[in-house]
């Protein structure tokens, strides 16, 4: 059956037998049709110009939200200048001051660098994508930390270079402490593109905004000690393997020590790329398992510990926050410049690598009792044989070189150093007012 709009919309076949009859009637008919299909195609033509209009207006709308709630004019500007400003004594001994910008401030070390560096007199500005890897509420809180001691932290992804020209457009930063970053070594199975997207794209846009800035920027950024993967002579020094990762985490901050490599190279970029050992301390990572146990025996959860092979315990070389902040600061001072301008070295730029690291490795069935102990509370151990999913069995640092040439000395074990946490943590999270609302 013939449905109405086909006899007002004849299809192209009844077009055609309409001509084939001749006639004024006909004629008429072919006008009117004519006319209607005409009618017809402009409509079709007027739509088709206000959805796209409709769908443009609606991408510049989100856009100009999104910048002009998160970055750009003239207040903005001001608050990026007044954080970026140094704020030592004049004649101060440690000198003028230095303009930092920190990425992943909001994030566990780089909130603690941030705050140290503001302590000290120096001027910095953070940035931050806030993501939701871990609760993002504990980031908007560091964020709220560093506001209150006058740290501006940016809203904004590393991957975005039009924010970072803007930023150094507006502030000469003398140095670029980069923290932002995937992290987690085994999460990398389940979102693989979330490490290509920080760990590399996000950093050689970052890269690309300090090559570009005048002055370029002296780079400290933190690579991991995950990269010494397979690597089995202990402990790690800087010269040993680190071309055989376990996991694309770590593959990814090879690539980092690599890509940073040639741009030290070709533009003359200062660098120097900190090697993490296992880093933990209030304000910490949620996804890391010290914090996870930490949760999970308080709410009378059971913990997953893992065993590597033969039975063999898995440890770490657990390092406190404060001496990885005291690397991170020791790693600025020690920068020297970079040497380029528009795009070309004027000689060769420091490229330095460290592992920053406690020296002393713990097994994780050591760090349980450790936190049983300050907690007051019995684990529930769930002990599995380490899933094949890019943990490595232990870590096990050599800071000779940090300690040489950083003054880089450990003073936080891992006993001292969990208590610390574990009273951040009863606190933040409201057990001492036995409110205890995880
Ligand atoms: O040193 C580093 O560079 C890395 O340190 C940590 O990675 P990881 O040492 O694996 O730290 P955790 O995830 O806290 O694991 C610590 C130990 O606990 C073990 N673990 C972890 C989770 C769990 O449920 N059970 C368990 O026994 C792990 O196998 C590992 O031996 C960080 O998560 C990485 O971002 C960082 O780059």
């Amino acid at each position: 059956m013939r449905a109405l709009e086909d006899d007002l919309f004849p299809s192209t076949p009844g077009k055609v037998k309409i001509e084939r009859a001749g006639g004024a009637m006909n004629r008429q008919l072919h006008r009117c049709f004519a006319s209607t299909s005409t009618m017809f195609l402009w409509a079709l033509f007027l739509v088709a110009m206000t959805a796209s209009y409709l769908s443009f207006q609606s991408f510049v709308d989100t856009s100009s939200k999104y910048f002009a709630a998160s970055w750009g004019g003239l207040h903005w500007e001001r608050q990026i200048r007044a954080s970026a400003a140094p704020r030592r004594p004049p004649g101060s001994a440690a000198g003028a001051g230095m303009s930092v910008l920190v990425t992943g401030a909001s994030g566990f070390v780089g909130a603690h660098c941030s705050l140290a560096l503001r302590k000290r007199g120096d001027g910095v500005v953070g940035i931050d994508n806030f993501n939701a890897y871990y609760d993002p509420s504990l980031k908007k809180a560091r964020k709220a930390l560093l506001a209150s001691h006058g740290v501006y932290v940016v809203e904004g992804d590393i991957n975005d270079g039009r924010l970072l020209a803007k930023l150094f457009d507006v502030v000469p930063f003398t140095h670029v402490l980069h923290l932002a970053a995937q992290a987690g070594v085994r999460y990398a199975m389940e979102n693989p593109a979330s490490y290509v997207h920080s760990n590399v794209a996000g950093l050689v846009t970052l890269l690309e905004a300090c090559k570009n800035a005048d002055p370029q920027p002296a780079v400290v950024w933190a690579s991991s000690s995950s990269v010494y993967g397979l690597n089995d002579k202990v402990p790690f020094s800087e010269s040993h393997r680190t071309d055989q990762p376990a996991s694309l985490y770590a593959a990814t901050k090879k690539a980092g020590e690599e890509i940073t490599h040639s741009y030290n190279h070709i533009y003359g970029l200062s660098v120097t790329g900190l090697r993490f050992f296992t880093v933990y301390g209030p304000w910490g990572r949620p996804d890391m398992a010290y914090f996870s146990f930490t949760r999970n025996i308080l709410q009378g959860k059971p913990i997953t510990v893992y065993r590597g092979k033969n039975h063999v315990d898995l440890a770490r070389d657990f390092t406190y926050i404060d001496d990885i902040v005291k690397g991170c600061l020791g790693s600025l001072d020690t920068a020297g410049r970079s040497t380029g301008t528009g795009g070309k070295k004027r000689g060769p730029a420091p490229y330095r690598i460290f592992n920053l690291g406690n020296t002393s490795p713990v097994t994780v069935p050591t760090l349980v009792s450790i936190l049983e102990k300050h907690l007051r509370v019995k684990a529930k151990k769930h002990v599995v044989e380490m899933p094949g999913n890019g943990d490595v069995p232990f870590t096990h640092a050599n800071i000779s070189l940090a300690r040489q040439q950083l003054g880089y000395k450990p003073t936080t074990n891992l006993d001292a150093g969990l208590k610390k946490f574990v009273k951040w943590y009863l606190s933040y999270y409201g057990y001492s007012r036995g409110a205890k609302n995880l």
